[in-house]
């Protein structure tokens, strides 16, 4: 199925072990600002990056993570937030997509009432409601300019049957939880396409 990679055997394979590594995409949306740079860079390079400019079409970061014995590369599509630099992207982001990831900013009210206009791109580009998505709230450590309540955000994320994260890509204290929602999807991910192997085996698809 899609999202196999790998290189494929050569003529003497059978000489060196040769394993064929998964690759997962998931695209990460949300409106400029939000810190989508910041936070695949916080899971794909462990770092917090000084300074960030606008996205510009999209940026690809990878890291290879292992589950449950297998070694899967999760390739991360940072798109662009700003319309004027993502117009000629949008198809590339959505094709084939393994999962999504929805940011919105917890100081920015407007970042939070724009996800239905990110969900309904999503929709418009006949994303499969298999395909798993989560929502992410950036930016926690700012407590004091929280605008979105938990409890809010809650309620949207049930509403569209998405796990929701609270995480801050600046604070190291919080890299965990960044991790998290990568590990997560990952993780759903794996199960989903084994049971699409198991499928392929019994019912001969
Ligand atoms: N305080 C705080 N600032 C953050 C956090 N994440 C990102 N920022 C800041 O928010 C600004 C925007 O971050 P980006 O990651 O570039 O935002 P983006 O969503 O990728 O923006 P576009 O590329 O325009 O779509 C930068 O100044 C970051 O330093 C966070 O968790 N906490």
């Amino acid at each position: 199925f899609a999202g196999r990679g790998g290189r494929p055997p050569g003529p003497d394979s059978s000489l060196e072990p040769y394993v064929q590594t998964r690759i997962f995409k998931i695209i990460v949306i949300g409106d400029s600002n939000v810190g989508k740079t910041c936070l695949t860079f916080r899971f794909c390079g462990g770092t917090f990056p000084d300074k960030t400019e606008a996205t510009i079409g999209v940026d690809f970061r990878e890291k290879t993570v292992e589950i449950e014995g297998e070694r899967i590369k999760v390739q991360v599509w940072d798109t662009a937030g700003q319309e004027r630099f993502r117009k000629s992207m949008v198809e590339h982001y959505y094709r084939n997509v393994h999962a999504v990831v929805f940011v919105y900013d917890v100081t920015k009210m407007a970042s939070f009432t724009n996800l239905k206009m990110w969900i309904e791109e999503c929709n418009v580009h006949a994303v499969s409601p298999l395909v798993p998505k989560v929502l992410v709230g950036n930016k926690c450590d700012l407590k004091d300019l929280i605008q979105v309540p938990s409890g809010m955000a809650l309620k949207f994320a049930d509403a569209h049957n998405m796990l929701l994260f609270e995480t801050s890509a600046k604070d190291p204290k919080e890299s965990q939880n960044v991790e998290s929602i990568f590990m997560c999807l990952a993780c759903r991910l794996k199960a989903q396409k084994s049971l699409l192997y198991r499928c392929s085996q019994c019912c001969g698809l």
